[in-house]
């Protein structure tokens, strides 16, 4: 699903997720990752007020898990749980209605000081569109949820999905928007497929693609597409540019006078590095942000 994001629709999403938040107990934030950050929504705080929050790492199965243990240290140390799963074959999603418990519990043991047995937490997914919503809530219920909550002229009330005895989703989900307004954050959507190549150029994503790929995971990349030499700085566009044109030349990439098709190794390499091709591949690590 594509959402044009206008200031209106910012709005009208944030109200909806607000009117749900008086249902709930904790939402449920789900992030791609192998960008945490470009997958966030830049307003969550203000939008949850307070509300108890699980960070749920999703799309582990594509990001390299050191540096997935990484944000999960990180999340913790800013005094958030977060976990990370792989929503489309359910590995650690039981873990989520435990800790999403566990929240709760100590919610309760700070209001009340003892001989409480809390009933089931009552949650909501909430995360932008691709990051994995729909399949998590499927998982989380055993079984495929309709999501007839957007269809218009469908009036529906909220549904309860029961996850075992321990929690209660609602059963659509919060649709939040990432920060547009850093170009970085949308050349990252684009590299995980979240956002459509035809919003930004082709070649620019790829661009930062091998950027990224040249400074964490060059082995794998030399590995795959058979290219030996990195590039010598990584500031230099042209040297970027230089191990594009090596891949389109190992794969066959040639326009007349053999010249390279940037366009078409672009889309090879964009294609490899969403596949998983390229291996586990993390587009954004803690690291990143000490700047
Ligand atoms: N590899 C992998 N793919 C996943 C995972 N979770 C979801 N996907 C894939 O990601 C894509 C988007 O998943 P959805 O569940 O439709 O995402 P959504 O957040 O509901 O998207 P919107 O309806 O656009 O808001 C689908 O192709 C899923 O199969 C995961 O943990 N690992």
């Amino acid at each position: 699903m594509t959402i044009q994001w206008f200031p209106g629709h910012m709005t009208k999403a944030r109200r909806q997720i607000q009117e749900k938040l008086k249902l709930i107990d904790l939402t449920i934030e789900l992030l791609d990752a192998r960008i945490p950050i470009s997958s966030s929504n830049p307003m969550i705080d203000e939008i949850l007020k307070g509300k108890p929050r699980l960070i749920v790492l999703n799309k582990a199965d594509l990001a390299d898990s050191r540096t997935t243990e990484q944000w999960i240290a990180y999340f913790n140390k800013a005094g958030h749980a977060a976990i990370s799963v792989d929503s489309s074959t359910g590995t650690r999603v039981n873990e989520i209605p435990v800790r999403a418990k566990q929240i709760l519990h100590e919610m309760i043991a700070r209001q009340i000081s003892k001989g409480v047995n809390p009933r089931a937490v009552r949650g909501l997914i909430v995360g932008i569109p691709n990051v994995g919503k729909s399949t998590l809530i499927n998982r989380l219920a055993g079984r495929h949820i309709a999501a007839t909550g957007d269809r218009p002229g469908v009036t529906k009330g909220q549904q309860w999905i029961k996850v075992g005895t321990e929690m209660e989703l609602l059963d659509t989900p919060g649709i939040l928007w990432p920060k547009f307004e850093d170009p970085l954050v949308g050349y990252r959507l684009a590299m995980t497929g979240a956002i459509r190549e035809q919003i930004l150029n082709v070649e620019d994503v790829a661009f930062f693609a091998v950027k990224v790929l040249a400074k964490r995971y060059w082995d794998a990349t030399s590995e795959r597409f058979g290219v030996t030499e990195p590039p010598k700085d990584l500031e230099d566009a042209d040297e970027i540019v230089r191990v594009m044109e090596d891949i389109g030349r190992k794969r066959g990439c040639l326009i007349s006078g053999g010249r390279v098709d940037l366009e078409k190794v672009s889309g090879i390499i964009l294609r490899e590095l969403r596949s998983g091709s390229l291996g586990r591949i993390s587009l954004e690590s803690p690291e990143d942000l000490l700047y």
